[in-house]
Order: structure tokens, then sequence, then C-alpha cells
């Protein structure tokens, strides 16, 4: 479901700084190549994300689902100087790529790439992260919020991807990601710890800042 009206939406995109070549390489390969290529955030969530991240000028940053790179670039363009980047994908066939692009993108020292279960990795971590974006299962949703709203400094913020789920949140069938989806809307919502506004982005990014 798209949520722009499509003329609208090419406006909105040609009044937005283009992708970098590279990016717009890892777009077109990961649509000719990887299965489900929606996933990927594209050009206006991926500068938004930057934007996002050109605002704040982490020192860390913690992505739940890396996919084929393209929003981890995205987000490692505002990192502070000497800042890193963790992104977790459990998916080790796209490795060969994902390292490719962070290396042509400049990134590769600032970006420490790990493949595992996020559900599993994320409680190891040492780290203090000042924006977290999850864009993983969508299960998991709330159980990674609570993994890391407490590890994260006062004024850190947790970005969630997906969160109006194709419209379905306001639909009549709620399937399991669904109520997934609307559960963790819900908590996050309610969560005194955070003050959070959803942006009608693509398909939803909650942005919730820890108070
Ligand atoms: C929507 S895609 C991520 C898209 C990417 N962030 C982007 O915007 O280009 C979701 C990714 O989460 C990964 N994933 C799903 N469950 C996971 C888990 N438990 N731990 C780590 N990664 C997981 C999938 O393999 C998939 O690559």
């Amino acid at each position: 479901m798209e949520f722009t009206d499509a003329e609208l939406q090419q406006y909105v995109e040609q009044h937005t700084k283009p992708e970098s070549e590279v990016l717009k390489k890892l777009n077109r390969e990961t649509h000719a190549n990887v299965l489900r290529p929606r996933m990927l955030s594209g050009h206006l969530q991926g500068r938004v994300l930057s934007m996002l991240s050109h605002m704040i000028k982490p020192k860390c940053i913690l992505e739940i689902g890396t996919y084929t790179g393209y929003s981890a670039i995205c987000l490692a363009e505002g990192l502070a100087p000497e800042g890193k980047l963790i992104t977790i994908d459990v998916n080790e066939e796209l490795e060969e790529m994902v390292r490719r692009y962070f290396e042509d993108a400049g990134l590769a020292a600032c970006i420490d790439y790990m493949i595992g279960n996020a559900v599993e990795v994320v409680p190891t971590l040492d780290i203090q992260p000042d924006i977290v974006f999850i864009d993983a299962d969508k299960a998991s949703y709330a159980a990674y919020f609570d993994m890391v709203i407490d590890k994260m400094p006062s004024g850190a913020f947790i970005i969630a991807d997906n969160v109006l789920w194709s419209g379905k949140v306001v639909g009549e069938k709620v399937d399991k990601k669904t109520q997934a989806i609307l559960d963790f809307n819900k908590k996050v919502h309610n969560d005194e710890r955070v003050e959070n506004v959803l942006f009608p982005i693509r398909d939803g990014l909650m942005v919730m800042r820890k108070i």
C-alpha cells in the first residue's frame, strides 16, 4: 500500500537530495538480485535517516536488520568523528555484498557488521547507543526496545521501521505480525521513558526520544 499519491511522491523525491552513486548502485543491485527488495529503505527514507543522523551526530548507532546495508550506510553518514555503527543481521548469504558496499561507500572502518540472531546478540553488547534503528523481525520489536532502552543515555533516539505495516494497523484482519506491530506501537506510546512521534514516511517510522 502506498500512503502518498504517486505524483506527489515523485515530487517529494525530486525535491529531496538524490541518492549517492553508491546507494543508487546498491538499490539497483538489490532490486535485480536479492529477494524481497521492498525491504530496502530506499531514496526518501534513506535521506530521512541520514538527515536525522546528521542532526544527532551520534557516537554510537545500533542497527537491528542490515539486509543489503542501505540504511546502515545512510545512518553512518551522520556519525560523529570516530563514531561507530554496529549492524546485525541473521542472514549470512548477503555478507559479501554488504561488505563490498560498506567498502565502496568508504565506511567499512566505522561499521561493525555482525552476523547473528539479534535477540541473542543485542544483550551481549556493551554499548550506549545514541541511535537504535529497529528494522528486523516484527515479533521481536517490543523485545528489542526493552533490550536497549536502559542502555541508552537520556536524549538518545530509537527509530522503528514499518510501524504502519502497509496500512494493516487500521485494517479489519489482524494477523500475527500486524498484532506484534500494534502491540509495539501501543507499548512505546504508553511508555513514560520515551516521547514518540509516528512519522507517516514510506511504511511508517516511529521515532522515540529517551527522556
Ligand atoms: C527489512 S530488512 C532490513 C532493511 C534494511 N534496514 C534497510 O533499510 O535497507 C530486515 C532484515 O532483518 C533481518 N532479520 C530478521 N530477523 C532477524 C533477527 N532475529 N536477527 C537479526 N536479523 C534479523 C532479515 O534477515 C532482514 O535482512
